[in-house]
């Protein structure tokens, strides 16, 4: 499903003295199948924007696209759940939000409460197990019993069971082991190559520059670049700008043409970097 904003604007309690403006006049698309990013400091309004995606918020002015459905000021909230169905939200620390007794009857709620039929949303259940890495065996078990690692798993498993079609991503490996971190990213990979559209919130510019194509860069409430990681990553006055760095691999790379390297475009990648690199380091690499 692509989504479209169209001078979108949120003000948080509008009507009292605590009114705050979350976006401002905010417009962009993005393409069915795409990995996009949201970049941007604290506070500059990423989750604000994503939860306008699966109208969690609805826009105070503007219209939003998601697929066939458009979402405007005067949508009311009964006719929401088949939207909140293909646009699954993975919130931060979302193990915070298991509840069931059993993992199986977690990862199952969902759809069930989309209309699934138990036995189908429990097979479904055991499938999304395996596709985030945990043995089927623990079915059974609470998750509550499991490590904090694994629970984001099964938390991420509960929203994957309801097939969404666009996965909303915010932070969604904070606080994982590099190896757990790993495995998740390579997992909303080959969801998204399987179809899935991705949309990921992230502070980790390593991850932005390896896994999305698209990357919109937020700033107090504004959206203030839309485009490439490519282009943006060489942007430093623009990143500076906006109180943002660099991939470790570029920064790297300035190092080096300090040092005399070259590089045709600054690399934002370590396979970009080292493709670059190689052949000017001489003697043979192998
Ligand atoms: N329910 C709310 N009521 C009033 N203001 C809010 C509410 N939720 C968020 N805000 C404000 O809106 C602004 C944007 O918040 P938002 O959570 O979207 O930022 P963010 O870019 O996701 O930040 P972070 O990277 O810290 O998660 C902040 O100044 C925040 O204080």
């Amino acid at each position: 499903m692509a989504i479209t904003f169209e001078h979108v604007t949120h003000i948080y309690q509008p009507d009292g003295p605590l009114a705050y403006q979350g976006l401002t006049d905010v417009n962009f698309t993005i393409d069915e199948g795409s990995f996009t990013a949201i970049i941007g400091q604290t506070g500059s309004g990423k989750s604000t924007l994503v939860q306008h995606m699966n109208a969690l918020l609805k826009p105070t002015k503007g219209i939003i696209k998601i697929g066939n459905r458009t979402i405007t000021p005067e949508t009311k909230n009964k006719h929401l759940k088949p939207l909140r169905q293909k646009v699954g939200m993975v919130f931060q620390f979302p193990e915070q939000q298991l509840f069931a007794e059993t993992i199986l009857d977690d990862i199952s709620f969902g759809p069930q409460n989309f209309g699934m039929d138990e036995t189908t949303a429990h097979k479904i259940a055991l499938q999304m197990l395996e596709l985030v890495h945990l043995p089927t065996s623990i079915a059974e078990k609470s998750p509550f019993d499991l490590s904090g690692g694994q629970m984001r798993r099964v938390a991420i498993a509960g929203v994957l069971a309801s097939q969404p079609e666009v996965l909303i991503l915010d932070e969604p490996t904070a606080g994982l082991d590099p190896r757990g971190h790993k495995e998740l990213m390579d997992l909303f990979a080959q969801l998204n190559q399987e179809g899935t559209t991705i949309i990921l919130i992230s502070h980790q510019m390593e991850d932005v520059a390896q896994y999305a194509q698209q990357v919109l860069v937020m700033d107090q409430a504004r959206l203030v670049r839309d485009d490439t990681p490519q282009v943006i990553f060489n942007d430093a006055e623009f990143l500076n700008k906006h109180n943002l760095l660099q991939p470790e691999s570029t920064q790297f790379a300035r190092e080096l043409e300090r040092k005399g390297f070259k590089f045709s475009s600054l690399p934002i990648t370590e396979e970009q970097l080292v493709k670059q690199l190689l052949p000017q380091l001489g003697g043979s690499h192998g």
